[in-house]
């Protein structure tokens, strides 16, 4: 092959890695000059030669020309939202439906995920082949808007998954947020320009999502922690949540450490005070924890009432008295 097209190759997947190990692993691997001088470099390869120009490259990350407006997007399976639970009672009552709805003998506990409900936006990224193809927001559960080109921005979500042989087709759900610092800087860089401050990280992550322009949305660090699955082809599904994330994350994906697997409505009790404990101390907003059934069989076996899954529990905070930002 050319020169340049080794060249491009190389730099493509030498910036992917540095991206991988600055958002995803929280460990840069490379100073930030040195990365813009590689940057630059595809860049001007990519200019040269516009069948560069691939879906995966790097230079994604700073968006494109602004949409007229959103495409509509069908989900290929419904984004559930999630039931509620406040008190204690609330937990040993879910936990106490789970045991009732499994047929648990009297001395077994349940084997429960738990994790961060973060308070950001949620989305569904559609991986075909590995190549990330399509985002799409919420919506109202069944259809969203097409934030693709915006999601490409997202240092934090891969444009192509880490596997040799990647499934067909990979619907990932997750949580687009903004951390608390980002927010701070963000906000002060609309008070020098005299533009509207954001009231939340959460309103900030949603305002830059919903940008027709995404060169902007590149201009705001937004993050990505991944909990769920959509459709899935070509694949084994895994037998249990926690295997699930652990999955996610061998194919690049950023998946919060902040979880755990525990035993019965005590071992639920229990994460959400040690979480309760730290919740100031974490980098971003979040507005509890979520509990899930482990095994799929068992989340299979529980099914879903109305809307919200009857195998998961978010557990929320007492709302806080108006934040002071
Ligand atoms: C709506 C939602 C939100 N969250 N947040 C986390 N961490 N997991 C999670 N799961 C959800 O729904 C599951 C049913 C995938």
């Amino acid at each position: 092959a050319a020169d340049w097209r080794v060249r491009a190759a190389w730099l493509s997947a030498e910036l992917n890695r540095h991206n991988h190990a600055y958002y995803v692993l929280d460990n840069p691997s490379i100073p930030d000059a040195e990365y813009d001088r590689l940057f630059r470099e595809l860049q001007a390869l990519e200019q040269t030669h516009p069948e560069l120009n691939t879906p995966d490259s790097p230079t994604q990350r700073v968006g494109a020309a602004p949409l007229p407006q959103f495409d509509q997007v069908r989900h290929s399976i419904p984004m559930l939202s999630l039931g509620n639970g406040f008190d204690d009672s609330d937990i040993v009552e879910f936990d106490r439906r789970v045991r009732e709805g499994l047929d648990t003998h009297a001395d077994t506990e349940i084997e429960y995920a738990t994790e961060l409900k973060f308070d950001g936006l949620a989305i569904n990224l559609r991986y075909e082949d590995g190549v990330l193809v399509q985002a799409a927001t919420r919506g109202d559960g069944t259809t969203g808007e097409n934030v693709t080109s915006n999601i490409r921005t997202v240092r934090a979500i891969p444009l192509r998954l880490h596997a040799e042989r990647p499934p067909k087709v990979l619907d990932v759900r997750g949580e687009v947020l903004m951390y608390k610092a980002d927010f701070a800087k963000l906000n002060e860089r609309q008070r020098d320009a005299e533009l509207k401050e954001f009231a939340n990280p959460r309103n900030a992550a949603a305002g830059s999502l919903r940008q027709l322009d995404s060169r902007i949305t590149a201009q705001r660090t937004l993050r990505f922690f991944a909990y769920g699955i959509g459709a899935l082809d070509g694949a084994e599904m895994p037998p249990s949540h926690s295997a699930l994330l652990d999955w996610f994350s061998q194919l690049g994906l950023p998946v919060c450490k902040e979880r755990a697997t525990v035993k019965g409505a005590a071992g639920l009790l229990e994460f959400f005070r040690e979480i309760g404990g730290k919740r100031a101390q974490l980098p971003y907003e979040i507005d509890g924890v979520v509990y899930k059934v482990n095994r799929l069989v068992q989340q299979q076996t529980l099914g879903f009432v109305s809307r919200a899954p009857r195998f998961a529990l978010a557990h929320k905070f007492p709302a806080e008295e108006a934040t002071t930002q």
